[in-house]
């Protein structure tokens, strides 16, 4: 007998995880044992690019997580609800559930995975983080005796190809986030990827099994790539980086708590997350005793994410045809305290930041007295342009705790030479 699916969500990775499994030449036998059994849908007048049997198709997605027959439950259709109650439907039913669901994951995974042991089935997510790139189970089983330290990625692809094509073409914001969206990129409300919200879902579902605890999203700092303008991509460049969405979660050497943020950060030139473009995804994963190791790939698209669905999907078989009375602890996700996180006040790290002034003497020397004032140190500051009369400086910080940089700051403002503080960014 085969293993039935139930897929919920027909769109950009149903359709090719539909076809990866139409299409079985070449690849592993034990796909042959797959059969798709229902895939749910909004519509069934939509024009689809897969050819599947009338019978399998279905607006009723309760039915197929209620269906008897159906072994494995894979949640493709996105958002909170009804994706998070079916879900758990299904794992009170006995599936188990493959999800390429972020935004459920990270916000409903305590419930999620208790539910799931409870029920004695897995809950596999390897499409959740990173697309096609294998990072969650490399986590979890091959990397899993290491003290891990620091997880730093590129975790969106839409933001990373967007910020990509503006660095390298000068391309507007709008026209790029319109190719992402109709090259299946982006989520279906592009919000959560331009705000950093997907980044910071992922990075919340890196650091939970990287450190072995809950994370609270909510304390998850989080700043989105609107605020990134042309002009600060060329003073990146001039200095030597390049802007890229970072997600990064992090051990504080002299405590246990993490931090863990999601913002735009200046990476150095010759950094290798540098170099990641377009809708390439790379997580960098540094632990001990293993040192330096970083996942590269594409973070999204149909056939990526396919990739990462359909093995999750062959793992499962996998289970279900060599059934053991105990789960393998190596596939289930059993955490129950939380991380503590510290506040972003807390972080020490570099800063660019750009401000329009007064064209006058002496500005330089008064951001450096305030600066002083707080202990910040400066690494270097430009000034080069202007914009509509002012004077454009920009400066770059030497390692400074956020809390003290943001009392400076505040103390710039007030400043009569400030017209403004355009942009505000960290430095890797
Ligand atoms: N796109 C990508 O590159 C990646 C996406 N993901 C994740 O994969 C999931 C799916 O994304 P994607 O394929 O891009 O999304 P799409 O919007 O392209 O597809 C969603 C599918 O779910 C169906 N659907 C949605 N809501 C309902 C509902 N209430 N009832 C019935 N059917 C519903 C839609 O039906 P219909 O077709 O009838 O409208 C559609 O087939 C999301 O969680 C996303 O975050 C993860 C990694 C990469
Ligand atoms: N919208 C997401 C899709 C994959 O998770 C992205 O752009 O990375
Ligand atoms: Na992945």
């Amino acid at each position: 007998m085969g293993v039935k699916l139930g897929i919920l969500g027909l769109g950009t990775v149903g359709t090719g995880t539909v076809q990866l499994l139409q299409d079985m030449v070449g690849r592993n036998p034990l796909l042959q044992e797959i059969e798709i059994y229902r895939v749910g849908v909004r519509s069934l007048d939509k024009i689809r690019n897969v050819e599947l049997p009338a019978q399998v198709l279905t607006t009723d997605l309760a039915a197929i997580v209620n269906d008897p027959a159906v072994d494995i439950v894979v949640e493709l259709m996105g958002g909170l609800e009804p994706a998070r109650s079916l879900i758990l439907k299904a794992l009170n039913h006995g599936k188990h559930v493959v999800t390429a669901n972020k935004a459920v994951i990270a916000r409903f995974g305590a419930e999620i995975f208790t539910t799931a042991n409870q029920a004695g089935v897995y809950v596999m997510l390897e499409a959740a983080v990173g697309g096609g790139i294998p990072v969650i189970q490399p986590l979890k089983q091959s990397l899993s005796v290491n003290r891990i330290n620091t997880v730093t990625g590129i975790i969106n692809g839409t933001t990373n190809y967007i910020l990509t094509r503006m660095q390298t073409e000068g391309s507007n914001f709008s026209d790029v986030l319109a190719d992402a969206q109709r090259l299946g990129y982006a989520e279906a409300d592009p919000t959560s990827d331009v705000e950093g919200l997907d980044a910071a879902d992922k990075i919340a579902i890196l650091a939970s099994l990287g450190f072995g605890g809950r994370i609270n999203l909510e304390d998850v700092y989080c700043e989105g790539i609107r605020q990134v303008s042309k002009t600060d991509i060329t003073y990146a460049e001039k200095l030597g980086f390049v802007i890229k969405l970072l997600a990064i979660a992090k051990k504080y050497t002299d405590s246990s708590d993490l931090s863990v943020r999601v913002h735009p950060t200046l990476v150095p030139k010759p950094h290798p997350l540098a170099s990641i473009n377009g809708v390439y995804n790379a997580i960098l994963v540094e632990g001990e005793p293993i040192g330096q190791v970083m996942f590269f790939g594409p973070g999204a698209g149909a056939g990526a994410t396919a990739s990462a669905v359909t093995s999750d999907i062959l793992n499962l078989v996998a289970v279900l045809k060599t059934s053991t009375a105990n789960p393998n602890p190596l596939f289930t996700c059993a955490h129950q305290d939380y991380c503590q996180i510290a506040p972003i006040t807390e972080l020490v790290t570099r800063f660019y930041a750009r401000f329009l002034t007064k064209d006058q003497p002496g500005v330089i020397g008064k951001l450096g007295t305030c600066f002083g004032n707080y202990g910040v140190s400066l690494e270097s500051v430009v000034q080069t342009g202007f914009q509509g009369g002012l004077a454009e400086i920009v400066v770059v910080t030497h390692d400074v705790r956020e809390g003290d940089f943001r009392k400076a700051l505040a103390e710039i403002k007030n400043l009569e030479d400030i017209d403004s503080i355009p942009s505000l960014l960290r430095v890797l």
